[in-house]
């Protein structure tokens, strides 16, 4: 008997660039095998699930299954793809919308193709003659190409492909939705099945949300997360990868022109970055320069198979014991978990790094010489799933309040209504606390601010040169690294966007990490940025992070700034008080957390004389240390201490930029994420 025609199932893949887990593979190797679809079975004693969760009526019938991972020409630059740099790409620049930075900058590209090729290698290697695809472009016209070119070959009689369905994972963005809506619609013009399938690379699954409606979704995070606990009772069973998938169509429609796909890694990397490279300082004066010997804190390349070593090495070498003591760490790699990046891309899911801890807390697999090793949930694996589900409230969050959040149709509504320095704050609340005000890099608030000025404060703010250490450390090790703290970031967003510092308004912030961060997710970040600027759902509005009493409590021996603000490097900041006994000299720790504290003596010999952000920061932080009168920071590092703080702006002497009030009457707290 003849062999019937091929019919392909074509994959869209985005951010869910892995074998494991993903249950489209899973749904496809399953129809490879059996030809047939069971219902769910979850077996309570293992992590193992075996199923394929969907109804035969779902699925199309096919013989060869298409992946094809695409970068989207409005979020990530593909003009590097471009044959001959003297050609024109039909697609406008992937730039943000309110200050015009690139969407996807170098670190998190890089990252991306790593993802893709790991993918690619890891289809390869099954030996069954699957592969992916990489492709660029709108993502409908991607689709919409391929659809058309097996239409086009099959009439020409070179070719007897039919497309059978085309299966994509949703998103909560409003781009990614607008795409599904479209590819959807292409398809049913076609005559060809679609299917969105569920995200499920979240620590909860969306058939498990304690919900009728996400409108029911507290506006609080602590309510949510009560709802939920036990948390580690929560997550389903993570998937198998599959052996076998069926294989790749015997003609593959090529990349459609004036682009091509290069046929390496390396390759691929380079086109994604040449755009990025025209203007590497962003016209910042004074770009961050890498500082000497310093190392990065995410030195990690992208893939699912970094991500498990990454998981694996957590667990065996017990960082995710004492995650719970670490987490506000901000030097080294091992503080924090660094599986952002990976979760964000969809290279794991938050249920495997779920049962990886519950493999150690049950005494299975590795961690075997770890304290804790099957003792049951500890204070860093509890922490690690409570930060687990932040980011699902993060995402959550974006799916309730969808425009009027998050997404950048959200700011284009609101732009088109008022000032971009002007945004409707507190969308979540019935009762509305009084707008809110930012210094705009395009217009004036009103405040007495001009967009040139503004522009000049966010370039230094950017550079890491605003003169307040803890700011600056964090804003160079981000440009340089795309990685930084959440104790940094919470630090940074509420300087830029807090009255009380630079005021700036906080999407241009949320914008430049959106372009900086390796771990860019559109709800962590934009959810975040909201929080902290005092817009998103914080049931304490207007907390401000004093960031010399934050480096206080978090770098008290000012290891972090050294690390990244190198000019500070050779300030002493011990002093002998007795014979072989040295103490904090708490005069040069203020110095090092804000520079024009130095006295002339120590700048002098620093050669940070007439240096702008020591002689002129943006802003003065007014605070000191008396003995005695315990109240010490969060964690009770700071024990003993007592701090006395008000901020001032100082513009060159003349107009302030920032702060009136007194920094005791703030709220100086933890923030999002604990
Ligand atoms: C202004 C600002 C912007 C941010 N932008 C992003 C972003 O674009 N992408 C992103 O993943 N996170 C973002 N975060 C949250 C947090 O800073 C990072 O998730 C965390 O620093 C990543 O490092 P890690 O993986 O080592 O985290 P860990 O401390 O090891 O936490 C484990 C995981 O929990 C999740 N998580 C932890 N804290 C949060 C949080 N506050 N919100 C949401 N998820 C959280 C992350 O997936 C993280 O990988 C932002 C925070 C702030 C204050």
């Amino acid at each position: 008997m003849e062999d019937p025609s091929p019919r392909v199932l074509l994959y869209i893949l985005r951010r869910d660039a892995r074998l494991s887990d993903n249950p489209i593979f899973h749904a496809a190797s399953a129809n490879l095998k059996t030809n047939t679809f069971t219902k769910p079975v979850y077996a309570s004693d293992t992590h193992i699930r075996n199923d394929s969760f969907i109804s035969d009526q779902d699925v199309p019938s096919f013989t060869h299954l298409l992946p094809v991972y695409i970068f989207p020409s409005n979020q990530v630059e593909v003009s590097g793809f471009l044959p001959d740099p003297t050609m024109e790409s039909p697609y406008p620049k992937a730039k943000s919308l309110v200050a015009g930075f690139w969407r996807t900058g170098h670190h998190r590209a890089k990252f991306m193709a790593e993802g893709a090729w790991d993918l690619k290698e890891k289809l390869q290697s099954l030996g069954c003659g699957s592969d992916l695809q990489i492709r660029v472009g709108k993502t409908s016209e991607v689709v919409e190409n391929i659809l058309q070119w097996y239409i086009d070959e099959k009439r020409a009689g070179r070719s007897t492909v039919d497309v059978a369905g085309i299966w994509m994972t949703a998103d909560e963005g409003q781009e990614e939705k607008d795409d599904e809506a479209d590819v959807q619609r292409i398809a049913s013009e076609r005559e060809v099945a679609f299917k969105a399938w569920a995200d499920e690379k979240y620590y909860i699954d969306n058939r498990d949300l304690p919900l009728n409606d996400i409108t029911d979704l507290p506006n609080v995070f602590t309510t949510y997360r009560k709802s939920l606990e036990p948390l580690r009772s929560r997550p389903r069973p993570s998937i198998p990868a599959p052996t076998q998938l069926p294989p790749s169509p015997p003609q593959i429609p090529p990349q459609q022109r004036p682009f091509e796909i290069p046929t390496s890694r390396e390759g691929l990397i380079k086109a994604l970055l040449q755009p990025l490279e025209d203007d590497p300082s962003h016209n910042l004066p004074h770009p961050p320069q890498w500082p000497p010997e310093t190392k990065s804190s995410h030195p990690f390349p992208g893939g699912e198979t970094a991500a498990h070593e990454r998981l694996r090495y957590l667990i065996s070498d017990g960082a995710m014991r004492t995650y719970k003591e670490t987490r506000n760490g901000m030097v080294g790699v091992d503080y924090s978990t660094k599986l952002s990046g990976f979760l964000a891309q969809g290279h794991i899911t938050a249920r495997q790094i779920h049962w990886a801890m519950m493999d150690f807390e049950e005494g299975r697999g590795p961690g075997e010489h770890i304290p804790g090793y099957g003792k049951g949930e500890n204070d860093g694996t509890a922490g690690v799933r409570f930060e687990l589900l932040w980011r699902d409230y993060m995402h959550l969050c974006a799916r309730k309040f969808g425009n009027k959040m998050f997404c950048l149709n959200g700011i284009q509504d609101l732009s088109k209504t008022r000032k971009s320095s002007d945004v409707e704050p507190d969308s979540h609340h019935e009762q509305r606390p009084p707008r809110k005000r930012w210094k705009g890099v395009h217009h004036t608030s009103g405040l007495g601010d001009t967009p040139e000025r503004t522009r000049e404060v966010f370039g230094r703010f950017r550079s890491g040169r605003t003169g307040i250490g803890l700011i600056d450390a964090a804003n160079r090790e981000v440009f340089l690294t795309g990685y930084t703290s959440n104790r940094a970031r919470q630090n940074v967003a509420s300087f830029l966007s807090n009255s009380s510092h630079l005021g700036i308004d906080w999407r241009v912030g949320a914008e430049w990490y959106e372009y900086l961060l390796i771990d860019y997710d559109m709800a962590s970040n934009w959810g975040n940025w909201q929080y902290v600027a005092g817009v998103g759902n914080d049931p304490r509005q207007g907390r401000v992070f004093n960031p010399v009493k934050q480096a206080l409590d978090y770098d008290p021996q000012g290891e972090y700034i050294k690390a990244w603000v190198p000019e500070l490097r050779q300030l002493p900041l011990t002093k002998s008080v007795a014979l072989n006994k040295q103490e904090i000299d708490e005069q040069k720790l203020m110095g090092l957390y804000q520079a024009w504290r130095l006295g002339d003596w120590d700048k002098d010999r620093l050669g940070l004389r007439g240096v702008e952000w020591v002689e002129w920061p943006l802003v003065k932080i007014q605070f000191s240390i008396s003995r005695g009168r315990g109240r010490g920071g969060s964690d009770g590092r700071g024990r003993g201490r007592a701090w006395r703080g008000r901020s001032r702006g100082n513009d060159r002497g003349k107009a302030r930029l920032a702060v009136e009030k007194q920094m005791e009457n703030s709220q100086i707290v933890d923030g999002t994420g604990g």
